[in-house]
C-alpha cells in the first residue's frame, strides 16, 4: 500500500475514533462517521479502497457487480477474497477462513492481516455484548489459525499480530 493509502486510513481511522459515539441527526441515528467519509468521497476518489469495503459484500446488501461497476473489477476482485458466505453455518464459514487465507491474493491477504489487528485489538479495548471470557480467546485460537495461513505478507502486521496472540498464550 503506498503512503498516500496509508495516510487516508491513518486519517479516516483517527476521524472513526473522535466520532466514536456520535450519531447524525436522522431517524435512523446513522452513526456520524458516515458524514466526514461521504464529505471526503465527494473531495476526492483517490486511495485504497478494498479495506474500507471489506465487509460491504459480506454485511450489507452490496452485490459484486455493484462494487465492480463503482470500484473496478481489482477492488471488486479483493473485497469478494475476503467475504464470508453468511448462509453457512458459523463454525463452517470460520473453517473455510482457516482454509482459504493461504490461497487468497497479495492485497486480500493484507486486508485480512488488518481486519484481524483491528478486531483482535477491539477485544483488548472492550469485551462485545455477551461475549464470555472463553469465547474472546476462542476468537484469538481461531485468528491465529487465519494468521498462520497469512505469514508472509507483511512482516510489521505479523509482528503485531504475534504480540497479541502472545499475550493470550497463543504461539503463532
Ligand atoms: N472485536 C469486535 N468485533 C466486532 C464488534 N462488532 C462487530 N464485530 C465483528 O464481529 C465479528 C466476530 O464475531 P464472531 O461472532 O466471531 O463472528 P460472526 O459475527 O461472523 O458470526 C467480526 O466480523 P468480521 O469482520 O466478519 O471478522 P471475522 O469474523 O472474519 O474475524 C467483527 O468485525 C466489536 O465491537 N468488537
Amino acid at each position: 500500500m503506498n503512503s498516500g493509502a496509508v495516510l487516508l486510513l491513518e486519517t479516516v481511522h483517527f476521524s472513526a475514533e473522535k466520532h466514536r459515539n456520535q450519531r447524525r441527526k436522522d431517524a435512523e441515528q446513522t452513526p456520524y462517521i458516515n458524514h466526514p467519509v461521504g464529505v471526503a468521497r465527494i473531495l476526492s476518489h483517490e486511495g485504497g479502497r478494498a479495506a474500507l469495503l471489506h465487509d460491504t459484500m459480506e454485511d450489507t446488501d452490496t452485490s459484486p457487480a455493484e462494487l465492480e461497476a463503482k470500484f473496478g473489477p481489482i477492488v471488486a476482485r479483493i473485497v469478494w477474497e475476503v467475504t464470508d458466505d453468511k448462509s453457512l453455518p458459523k463454525q463452517e464459514r470460520k473453517r473455510q477462513q482457516v482454509e482459504h487465507a493461504p490461497h487468497c491474493s497479495h492485497q486480500a491477504k493484507l486486508v485480512k492481516l488488518a481486519d484481524k489487528l483491528y478486531n483482535l485489538r477491539d477485544l483488548n479495548r472492550c469485551t462485545p455484548v455477551g461475549w464470555s471470557a472463553e469465547r474472546v480467546q476462542d476468537y484469538f485460537v481461531w485468528a491465529c489459525e487465519v494468521v498462520k495461513g497469512l505469514r508472509g505478507t507483511n512482516a510489521a502486521l505479523e509482528e503485531k499480530l504475534e504480540g497479541l496472540f502472545r499475550q493470550r498464550g497463543v504461539q503463532l
